[in-house]
């Protein structure tokens, strides 16, 4: 399932609605309100209302309309999943129109999201002194380096940065729990520390917990063992933000999903904020029972892709900046063009370069630095996945011809595993949505869109469909 889908599950969009009693807030014109009937019978009415029900519709002009949202996080959010079927509805609407441009309202900026209740924002204590704010820190299980200054934004990590901005502001409303999901070394661990300390700063009397899944699941077993059960129950039941990283460590494991579950029920209840990480969405996660899985569903879910080459030169130059290091620019522009798939990786080579360097005691070339390196870059190039390669390996698997994945042709024996490259070129490689959809024959981005959602919604009820696509997967990173 992919982000939208995890959006809009549990609501057809089929459904005749009433929009004016769905949405609570139905601003403005005619046209926003006919806007709204249309775009709420296509993406239904839970995404309706969430994403859309605080926006305003503020005219058009060249062809052009206007609509303002009250954050980054839903400009963002809309941009990426609703475009297509927002401008199709205001095309119905407004004559003329071929483009809807999304923007910030200035003066609404701030706003919680619609549908969640009034913030019940504890009130903002005076700031600790630095050096015991980082004992909280430390205390809390966080690593002080992670916080939201140290963290590069790029295309990459602009929602869940923002998602996780909102969390720490607002923690325990709208987005709960927050759900960051993305591959390895992509900085989903990075940006859940941040928050942690986000909220010990703006709120030091709070209960902020970070574990691993892992440890949290051991000490579990460890308190069944020592009769110790009701101490764990206080100590994780009792938090007001609760940080658990890597949930996927949780499938097959039975009791300590039932724990978890009741831990989970009691803080949201309570409105006390939940942020959890996985490798993978909720909904792909094997072996873990189907109410775990809606939980985490429940709130909001962002994923975190892998860096594009701007943003991994910002991160290199951040990081020498951090380490006090003095790399040449042409050295750190080898580097972010060389090591493409996790940051944790890109740290790693740069650590190696500034090691050498320091050693040596001269600055490093860049033919150094590829000897230096050449098995880590041997390993990236092997790593990477290209969509040309996708389409091949798809065509061969279903039997079709590789033509196919660029023709018009569409029965479905052809156009789905044409959605499927589609679907495995956006989760595999780091071309955008367009690039993708130029590569298939010149398709926009919301056919590529179209796709992803209905290879995620057929992997649960198409038998070995999953199997088949994991097959392709391991074939391809071989
Ligand atoms: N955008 C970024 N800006 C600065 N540093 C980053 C960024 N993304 C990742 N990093 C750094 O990369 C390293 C790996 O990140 P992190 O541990 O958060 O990844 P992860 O997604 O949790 O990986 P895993 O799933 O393997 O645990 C950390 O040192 C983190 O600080």
């Amino acid at each position: 399932m992919n982000k939208a889908q995890m959006e809009t599950a549990g609501t057809s969009p089929a459904e005749e609605v009433d929009v004016v009693s769905a949405c609570k807030a139905p601003h403005g014109s005619v046209e926003w309100k006919k806007i709204s009937t249309l775009l709420c019978k296509s993406i239904g009415v839970d995404a309706f209302q969430r994403w859309f029900g605080a926006a305003s519709w503020e005219g058009a002009e060249d062809g052009e309309g206007m609509v303002s949202v009250p954050g980054e996080i839903h400009q963002v959010w809309i941009e990426t999943n609703y475009l297509p079927e927002l401008i199709l509805a205001a095309s119905e609407v407004c004559e003329g129109l071929h483009h809807v441009k999304i923007f910030v309202a200035e003066e609404a900026s701030g706003q919680s999201p619609v549908g969640a209740k009034k913030p019940s924002e504890p009130t903002a204590k005076k700031e600790l002194p630095s050096d015991i704010l980082e004992k909280r820190v430390k205390a809390s299980g966080l690593n002080p380096g992670y916080t939201f200054k140290s963290f590069v934004v790029g295309n990459n990590s602009q929602f869940a940065h923002a998602a996780c901005e909102a969390v720490a502001t607002k923690s325990g409303v709208g987005y709960n729990p927050l759900f960051l999901h993305g591959g390895s070394g992509l900085g989903k661990t990075h940006l859940m520390h941040a928050v942690g300390q986000e909220i010990l700063r703006r709120r030091p009397d709070s209960r902020v917990i970070y574990l691993t899944c892992e440890k949290f699941t051991n000490e579990f077993i460890e308190a069944i063992r020592k009769g110790d059960i009701e101490k764990f129950r206080r100590r994780y039941r009792s938090s007001d933000v609760l940080l658990i990283d890597d949930v996927q460590f949780l499938a097959g494991k039975e009791r300590s999903q039932e724990e978890f579950f009741h831990t989970f029920n009691t803080l949201l209840d309570g409105r006390h904020q939940v942020v959890l990480t996985s490798d993978r969405p909720a909904c792909e996660i094997k072996s873990i029972e189907p109410r775990l899985i809606s939980r985490f569903e429940c709130g909001l879910a962002v994923e975190l892709q892998p860096p594009q080459l701007e943003t991994r030169m910002a991160i290199l130059r951040k990081k020498t900046m951090e380490w006090k290091v003095a790399v040449d620019e042409s050295v750190l522009a080898f580097l972010a063009e060389k090591i493409r798939s996790n940051v944790r990786r890109l740290e790693g080579a740069l650590v190696r370069v500034a090691t050498f360097a320091s050693l040596a005691g001269e600055s490093v070339s860049v033919e150094k630095v590829e000897y230096l390196l050449r098995d880590f870059i041997q390993e990236e190039a092997s790593r990477q996945v290209t969509i040309d390669g996708i389409q091949r390996a798809v065509a061969e698997t279903f039997d079709v011809r590789l033509a196919d994945m660029i023709s018009r042709r569409r029965p479905a024996s052809i156009a789905f595993p044409r959605q499927i490259a589609m679907y495995l070129s956006r989760s595999l490689t780091h071309n955008s949505l367009m690039e993708i959809g130029e590569s298939f024959g010149g398709r926009d981005h919301g056919t590529v869109i179209h796709a992803c959602k209905k290879v995620a919604a057929e992997l649960d009820k198409q038998p070995g469909l999953r199997e088949r696509i994991e097959r392709i997967e391991n074939q391809l990173k071989r």
